[in-house]
């Protein structure tokens, strides 16, 4: 977003994203427990927010890593403590604030059927590819595209067993939790998101955001 502010925290309409996106999960029926993984000099503040805005779901807020790749293990050393390992976990961008029930239950039916569920929408752009980001020679067919989303979603097991598994492979990054599943071997299950649930990436999102705000009545 390139200010001083981190792009869940941006206060839009009088409350910060992140609380949008937490609101989100707490509607949801199905879900039982939030864990917030925060940076680490902000965690003060999301607990403020978390009594503030009633957010009762709300166990713990951790400390994350550098990256959102190193953030995960420190979610997943509580999880382990406090959790079963049968229980279903979705992992979620703070910076989705416009999640719907309809996809978290989507995450959770996919885990259920098999074992792991990743948001995905279509590509609805030409695409190429490109090896020096100026120039292409080759289409991507876009019918073998699926972008990515979060919710991520598996079993807690299924986490220990992919963060082991990178562990042991050497795997130090991945871009997300649905990368890592099939950097380790596994095969990703797809369940549909849709268009609203962006990831505001840059200033031009936020306006976005706010339209689909009044477009919901959520404003
Ligand atoms: C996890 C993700 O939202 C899937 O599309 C995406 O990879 C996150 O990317 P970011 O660069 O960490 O925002």
């Amino acid at each position: 977003m390139r200010g001083p502010v981190p792009r869940q925290f941006l206060v839009v309409r009088n409350k910060p994203v992140l609380v949008y996106t937490l609101e989100a999960f707490q509607r949801a029926v199905a879900v039982e427990d939030i864990i917030v993984v925060s940076l680490p000099e902000w965690t003060g503040i999301v607990e403020q927010y978390v009594k503030d805005c009633g957010l009762t779901k709300v166990r713990s807020v951790i400390p994350g890593g550098a990256s959102g790749f190193d953030s995960i293990p420190c979610g997943l050393h509580y999880l382990e403590e406090q959790y079963s390992p049968e229980d279903i976990i979705l992992i979620h961008d703070g910076v989705r604030p416009l999640l719907t029930e309809e996809v978290i239950n989507a995450n959770i039916a996919g885990v259920e059927k098999y074992g792991n569920a990743v948001t995905v929408v279509p590509a609805t752009e030409a695409l190429l590819h490109t090896d020096d980001g100026e120039s292409s020679s080759r289409v991507v067919e876009r019918s073998h595209i699926m972008r990515t989303q979060t919710p991520q979603s598996l079993r807690l097991c299924e986490l220990s067993l992919i963060h082991r598994q990178a562990d042991e492979m050497g795997i130090h990054d991945s871009v997300a939790t649905c990368t890592l599943l099939i950097e380790t071997g596994h095969v990703v299950h797809a369940v549909a998101g849709d268009n609203s649930n962006f990831k505001l990436t840059s200033p031009e999102d936020v306006a976005l955001f706010e339209a689909y705000l009044d477009a919901k009545g959520m404003s």
